[in-house]
């Protein structure tokens, strides 16, 4: 699988502060990778910097295989959609003649509009003006924007914030078909790990300007691998029976914890601690969740 989006020890200096730091990122065709990281990570610069919107302070950006620079940002920016931040509208003009103007700008044909306006589900509403809009709508009209022209490779920036959970539920639905319905590549963000696990198939994890996860999301949930917990009348000497069969186990509470064993060597186990007479009162299956991973990666929780 070729990657659309590589980035090389990308770096962005505000100043002092290194806001973006050696990121080597890399965002495979035909996916939705979700870009992932609290309040301040990086993301939108990141972001922008794909674009060409800000400038690297170091290290190189290749979008569809051709560096990002000066030279070859319009025909990159060509064939790439993106949201950024809150959508732009002229609220005294109606949906559709909102899209006319970027078609326009863009130099696509007219009934483009017609087109995006009917996956963004607004093809009823388009006579309205936008200043009428809800939050949602507007939103999908930013996305209806981006999707002008058929672009093989989409970038949204946090496109749920503010919406209401039904908002939510819809613009997650849209993103997640994109790549099935039209082959694009879809690059989004968000702080919420909830959200991007319905979304994306590959994720990025950002913290403090970093790359702390990257990867298919299958990956980091083979990561949440379930450890045994067992509880017994006598804990100490289990633990010293679990040492001579050469099992670590560590005290949580009042259960010691094991690591993953197979059910032929939990029953031989468990037949030892019957031997030295030692009852098992309570065994129970512990599985990181998602959400202590991704605290254990950056620091913070990233779902709200
Ligand atoms: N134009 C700027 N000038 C100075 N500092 C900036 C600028 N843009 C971003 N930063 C700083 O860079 C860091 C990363 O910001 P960025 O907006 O990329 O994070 P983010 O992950 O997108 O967070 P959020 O979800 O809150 O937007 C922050 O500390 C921010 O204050």
């Amino acid at each position: 699988m070729t990657d659309i989006i590589t980035t090389n020890a990308l770096c962005k200096k505000y100043g002092e502060a290194m806001s973006v730091k050696d990121l080597d990122l890399k965002v495979p065709r035909g996916v939705v990778y979700g870009f992932l990281g609290p309040n301040g990570a990086g993301k939108s610069t990141t972001m922008k910097m794909i674009l060409g919107l800000a400038k690297p302070t170091s290290g190189t950006i290749t979008v569809f295989g051709k560096e990002m620079n000066q030279r070859n940002r319009l025909t990159i920016l060509k064939e790439a959609g993106s949201l950024i931040e809150s959508p732009s509208y002229y609220a005294h003009l109606t949906g559709r003649e909102n899209l006319k103007i970027i078609s326009t700008l863009k130099g696509v044909e007219e009934e483009e509009i017609d087109r995006v306006l009917k996956i963004v589900r607004l093809e009823n509403q388009k006579d309205k003006k936008a200043g009428q809009y809800s939050l949602g709508m507007k939103q999908r009209l930013g996305l209806a924007g981006a999707l002008l022209g058929n672009p093989k490779l989409l970038i949204l920036d946090e496109p749920t914030n503010g919406l209401d959970p039904a908002g939510i539920q819809e613009m997650r639905e849209l993103i997640r078909a994109l790549p099935k319905t039209f082959g694009m590549t879809v690059m989004v963000s968000s702080h919420l790990l909830n959200e991007i696990e319905q979304m994306a198939d590959h994720i990025g994890v950002i913290s403090k300007g970093e790359l702390v996860f990257q990867d298919r999301l299958k990956v980091l949930h083979d990561k949440s691998k379930s450890s045994l917990a067992v509880r017994t009348l006598d804990n100490e000497a289990a633990k010293g029976v679990f040492q001579k069969h050469g099992i670590m186990c560590r005290e949580e509470g009042a259960f010691l914890l094991l690591p993953e064993l197979s059910d032929q060597e939990l029953s031989a186990h468990i037949f030892h601690l019957f031997h030295e007479t030692i009852g098992v009162v309570r065994l129970e299956e512990r599985k990181k969740t998602l959400e202590e991973i991704f605290i254990e990666l950056t620091g913070t929780a990233v779902s709200l």
